[in-house]
Parts: structure tokens; sequence; C-alpha cells
């Protein structure tokens, strides 16, 4: 990060006064494939990609935020920063100290300087435990209270500071509400006193009505403690007021870093531009046609070649000497990627011939998928094109879907699928990935 800025808690982000409290650079965590049968044809090396990688750092007092769909490698990140997962490859460091490099006994003692808040917060309490207890057990473990009467006062406080009543410290987990159970969560969280909580998908499993006071508790501790926050999200719409900064990660890499109010007034890479699409927006100058992106995140196992978001991107880019217009080529460059995913299926669409008593032969089969491909475009494409298609889509047709993918990479091909892009500055702490931008 360059310049400076204020976190949402009024401080000053200088790089040269502000102290860097986090820093990963290069971090993956790659998971071995399960030893099953589908797996074992995939090839034994097979690895899962959670996260490839991936830069960032979180300064004192400051909310960092990273966001993605479900399955993008943000919770593998978390884990991984934390050392619950051993990192592949990359560097940790929490304030200058490398964290990868630590024996797990030498590890424990910075563990109470970071500290982690889950989703479910139930299912990270001991159900057996009470409150008193869940609180008190990391004080006894790191030595914090003489006694076990101060440390009840001192979890009585926690409570307090949290929202609870200092009466609930009897109580089991699941006689609290969701919310206050996500309370207990964060209290234990703050119990060894850390300056670094790294929250993922605090408040997605809990009601519309409660998710605003966990965040504003969050908050308010984070003010009150000068706390730094890593938050983690599938839902942008949750880090506008919360977050001083945003990481946009899709399939274990991150694709664009801003500030906040400059990732939502002015999103350069094409994957934060359709998630912000989906954000209800207050203001109507500021309101875009939702983007609705095409299918889920593909799997991280192998990830696409180039850019990783190409197989879903609506502004994927041409290559230069293509003769038609953008639009067109976008409508050739879907045709390869569901060509690619084995998404043209003949036997659906001779089913379906058949069903409506049409010939059933190949070259009808070929002709009603060609039709279904161009709808009603075929005059828009460059004559080429329209050739390619049908010559392709005659080899998948004829079972060859080996020569099919050799036609249409050729004859499509786009930077996108050819080339990683590299991360580039396009202002004032803001980075993005792409090769619109380059
Ligand atoms: N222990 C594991 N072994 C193998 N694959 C894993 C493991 N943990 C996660 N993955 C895979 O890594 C990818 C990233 O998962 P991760 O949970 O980090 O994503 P996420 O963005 O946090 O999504 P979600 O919000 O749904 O948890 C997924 O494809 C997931 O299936």
């Amino acid at each position: 990060m360059s310049g400076t800025q204020q976190t949402r808690n009024g401080t000053d982000t200088d790089d040269a006064s502000n102290e860097v409290v986090l820093e990963a650079t290069g971090v993956k965590k790659y998971f071995a494939q399960a030893d099953g049968m589908l797996d074992k044809l995939l090839g034994e090396n097979a690895s899962v990609k959670a996260v490839d990688g991936v830069d960032l750092t979180v300064h004192e007092g400051e909310t960092v935020a990273v966001v993605g769909e479900s399955g993008c490698g943000k919770s593998t990140l978390g884990r991984t920063l934390l050392q619950h997962h051993d990192a592949t490859a990359g560097s940790v460091r929490y304030r200058g100290t490398e964290l990868t490099d630590l024996s797990d006994r030498e590890m424990r003692t910075h563990r109470r300087n970071i500290q982690m808040v889950f989703q479910d917060p139930l299912a990270s309490l001991n159900p057996r435990q009470t409150v008193g207890q869940i609180l008190k057990a990391p004080m006894e473990v790191h030595g914090i209270g003489d006694s076990n009467e101060e440390r009840t006062e001192l979890a009585r406080d926690l409570l307090e500071r949290v929202g609870l009543k200092e009466n609930q410290l009897e109580r089991y987990p699941k006689q609290f509400s969701g919310g206050q159970q996500q309370r207990v969560g964060i209290a234990r969280a703050l119990t060894l006193e850390p300056d670094l909580i790294v929250a993922d998908e605090p408040v997605s499993a809990l009601d519309v009505s409660v998710q605003a006071q966990i965040l504003n508790l969050l908050q308010e501790l984070q003010d009150e403690l000068n706390l730094s926050l890593l938050f983690i999200t599938h839902d942008l719409s949750v880090v506008r007021y919360l977050a001083d900064r945003v990481a946009v990660m899709y399939l274990g890499e991150i694709v664009e870093t801003a500030p906040t109010d400059e990732l939502f007034d002015n999103p350069q890479h094409p994957y934060t531009q359709s998630l912000l699409s989906a954000v209800p927006r207050i203001d109507p100058e500021a309101r875009t046609d939702r983007i609705l992106l095409e299918g889920s995140v593909p799997s991280p196992l192998h990830p696409p070649s180039g850019c990783r978001f190409h197989t879903r991107c609506p502004k994927v880019v041409p290559p230069s000497d293509w003769e038609g217009s953008e639009e067109a080529f976008r409508r050739v460059f879907r045709y390869r990627t569901r060509l690619a995913a084995g998404e043209l299926d003949p036997e659906a669409a001779r089913e379906r011939l058949r069903a409506e008593g049409e010939s059933t032969d190949d070259g009808h089969v070929v002709d009603h998928l060609v039709d279904g491909t161009l709808r009603g475009t075929r005059e828009t494409l460059p004559a080429d094109a329209v050739t390619v298609i049908e010559e392709a889509t005659a080899a998948v047709v004829a079972g060859n879907d080996d020569r099919a993918s050799e036609l249409v990479e050729e004859a499509f091909p786009s930077p996108c699928a050819g080339k990683t892009p590299e991360t580039v500055a396009v202002g004032d702490a803001h980075t993005a990935a792409c090769h619109r931008i380059e």
C-alpha cells in the first residue's frame, strides 16, 4: 500500500507512520487431492489450489475485508495466515516475525496476538462448558490472572464489553440466541487481548436484524482496543461501512485491492464489478445494472489458464485481429467455454428433435445445436466464426470433442485465456490484475 488514508476509526494508515501488523507475501495453500477413483484418473499429483500466491497487508487499527464468492479460498487464506494450515509456500509475517518458520510451541505465544471469530458460533463453542469456562480456559493456558477469582472477574468484564450480562457466565452456549452466541465467540477471541482478529463470515449465519448489531460491536471494539481486523465475507454490502480496504479474491488469487470507497466508486476488475452490481445502492446515480455471472467458481483442482476468471468474464478481451464487435467475440468465446465444459449436449438435442417429430440424423442435430448457439445473431458474427462454430459442433456430434476444442481454441483465442494478467497499480493504493487495464 502507498500513500495515506484514514481508517474508519479516524487514524491515518500512512506506510511511514502506521505499523504493519500482518504481511503475507506469495502465500499458497494447496491441499492434496482425496484418494478417490476419479482423482486417480485425473493424475496422482493433482492438488486443490485453494490459495495461490496471495499478497496482503494489514496495518495497525485497520480493517481489511477479503471478499469473493463461496469456494474462492477466503477461509483457507484466513486459516493459513493464522497457521491453522501450514502454508504450501510464501511468507506470513506478524509484526516482523516470520510465522511459517515457527515451531508449534513458538506459535502458541503468537496465537495470543492473533485470534479468530468463526461463522458458526455454536459449532465453535464447547457445548459442555459454561460461558465462564469457555472464556477462562485460554486465560489459564496463557497464565492470565493470578487466581480463578481474578479470571472470573476478567470473564465478567469481557461479557459486559460484548453487550452480555455478567450473570450469564454460568449459562451454556445452547441457552443463548445466535447473536448472543456470536458475542460469546467475540468475547472468547478477546480473552488474550489480541491485536489482530480474523473474522470469518462472522454474521452470515445470523438473522439480518442481528447482523448489524454484531458488525457495530466489532467496530466499537476495534475503536476501543485499536484492533486490526481481517474480515472475510462473501457479501460486499457488509464491508462498505466497516472496512478501510477491500481485497477481492477469485479462485485462490487476489484480483483487486483498493480503499473501500475507491473500490465502490471505481471498480476496475470485471469480477469486482459484477459483485458490486449485486449490492443495493441508495444513491440512484451509483446504481448499475446487475451483471449476472454464469455458473459457479470453477474447481481449484484444475483452475482455468491465463486469467482464472476468463471462463465467466463478461468483458473477455478479443484478439487484435478479431474482425467483429467485442460483443460478438464474447458470444463466440462463450461457445468455446461451453464446449470446453462439456455443456454442448448432442444427446439432449437429439431427444428434443425426436420429441418434436423431427429427423434425428447427425446433420439435423448439428443444425439444431448451431441454431441454439447463434440464436438470431448469425449476421452479427464474422462469416469465418460461423464456419468454425459449425465445424466444431459437427466434431462434437461425431464424438470428437478434442478436435472441437482445438478448432475453437485456434479460431477464438483471447489474451485472457492465454496469459496470466499482471497485478498493476491503477490508482493510489489501488491494484488490479486484468488484461483490460494492463
Ligand atoms: N481440507 C481441504 N481439503 C481439500 N480441499 C479443500 C479443503 N479445504 C478447502 N478446500 C477447497 O478449497 C477451495 C476453497 O475453499 P474455502 O472454504 O477456503 O473457500 P471460501 O471462499 O471460504 O468458501 P466458503 O465461504 O464456502 O467457505 C474449495 O474448492 C474447497 O473445496
